[in-house]
């Protein structure tokens, strides 16, 4: 028996690597395949930006979205992504500086950049694809090697997690398993009858919780509230969204129907996390609404993944839902996971003079329905 890491193990220990701020190794597939050494910018220090020169790699870049290279009005060759070469003097703080936008107003006068056209963008399209998993800015430091074999050997040198393309591929598409850990009795303001199921995935991402009330009868469609994390809205009380008071208004909705299940969903922001989801308020505060802040950093609009509120409502023993939501992409979702909607209860509540540029642009942008 040789004892070895599965895909999904090493993209998880890598997204890990990129937080820590320590270098990840990725290889191309196949023969004469190139390698990289990689960062993520948010977490990349001097000393290693000096290690990664040291080595003297073929080309030396900041991977950077189209989005960003828009603003920095350097030119994107790579469809989704731009290469800006790091001038030999560039250090942590340029790379920062470079790569977020939300810090467009502390330093402004930047640029011009030269971003590179020759060579192929592959591993750098990937290394932006683990730093948004990271829920890091979507910013990568790549020295790129011609050769993979090199990039092998420094790897197995350091020690440092070694991926390729397809392995990252694989553990995307490949299903998410949540297990229950632990749960017990909590009584809530709402209900007395109130439960706390830990959900904790198999990949090591963020755990996800489903506060049960009553006794939900699991052959008929649950009344069920899928609520994603905010920590500004749910806990120190925010006016810049409606999420405070529809989690509290789905708590007493399902308490006074005495039975039904609120999963939340830590997806912070949308999914793109707490750090990056005060980058999007800063953008806010200069005038971009809440999708403009979204895409100006290099995200989606929406980055989370409903797949997984399915797999817990499945792994409960629910089969259908009485949804409450105004998003359709909530329903479609669910849908699609095998988790049918039998009625979309809505929920309109918290509006006020902060959010209600956001709720229209919800409306507006997002499809949700008012
Ligand atoms: N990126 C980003 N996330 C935000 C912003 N405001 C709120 N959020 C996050 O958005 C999520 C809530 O999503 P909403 O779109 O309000 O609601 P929804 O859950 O999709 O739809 P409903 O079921 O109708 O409420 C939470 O994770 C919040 O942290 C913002 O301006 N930018
Ligand atoms: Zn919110």
């Amino acid at each position: 028996m040789t004892l070895s890491l599965s895909g999904e193990e090493l993209v998880s220990r890598a997204r890990a690597d990129l937080r820590i701020g320590a270098p990840i190794a990725l290889v191309g597939a196949g023969d004469g395949a190139a390698g990289a050494l990689v960062m993520a910018a948010e977490t990349a220090s001097d000393a290693r930006l000096a290690d990664f020169r040291a080595l003297a790699p073929d080309a030396f870049d900041l991977a950077i979205t189209h989005h960003r290279a828009t603003t920095l009005k350097a030119r994107a060759y790579d469809g989704t992504l731009a290469r800006i070469a790091l001038p030999a003097d560039a250090d942590a703080a340029w790379v920062m500086a470079t790569a977020d936008p939300s810090l467009d107003l502390a330093t402004p006068l930047k640029g011009p950049y030269a971003t590179r056209r020759e060579g192929g963008a592959e591993l750098h399209a990937l290394a932006l694809v683990l730093t948004k998993q990271a829920r890091l800015l979507p910013a990568a430091v790549v020295a790129a090697w011609a050769d993979a074999e090199t990039v092998r050997r420094l790897a197995a040198g350091a020690g440092l997690t070694l991926l390729s393309a397809d392995i990252v591929e694989d553990a995307a598409a490949a299903t998410i398993r949540l297990r229950e850990i632990s749960g017990a009795r909590v009584p809530t303001r709402f209900s007395e009858a109130g439960r706390v199921h830990v959900f904790r995935p198999d990949d090591g991402a963020e755990e996800h919780y489903a506060i049960e009330i009553g006794q939900p009868a699991r052959d008929e469609p649950v009344l069920a509230r899928l609520h994603s994390a905010c920590f500004t809205g749910d806990v120190i009380g925010s006016l810049k969204c409606d999420c405070g008071p529809q989690l509290a208004a789905a708590m007493d909705e399902i308490a006074t129907a005495g039975a039904g299940v609120l999963l939340y969903m830590n997806q912070e922001g949308r999914g793109i996390g707490l750090a990056n989801k005060m980058r999007a308020y800063s953008l806010q505060d200069q005038g971009y609404d809440t999708v403009e802040a979204n895409h100006r950093l290099g995200f989606e609009d929406d980055e989370r993944d409903f797949r997984l509120g399915a797999a817990i409502l499945k792994e409960m023993g629910f089969t259908a839902v009485r949804l409450m939501t105004n998003n359709p992409g909530k329903i479609a979702m669910m849908e699609a996971s095998g988790v049918h909607v039998a009625e979309r209860v809505p929920l309109r509540v918290g509006r006020n003079r902060h959010n209600a540029d956001y709720l229209a642009t919800k409306a507006a942008k997002s499809g949700h329905l008012l």
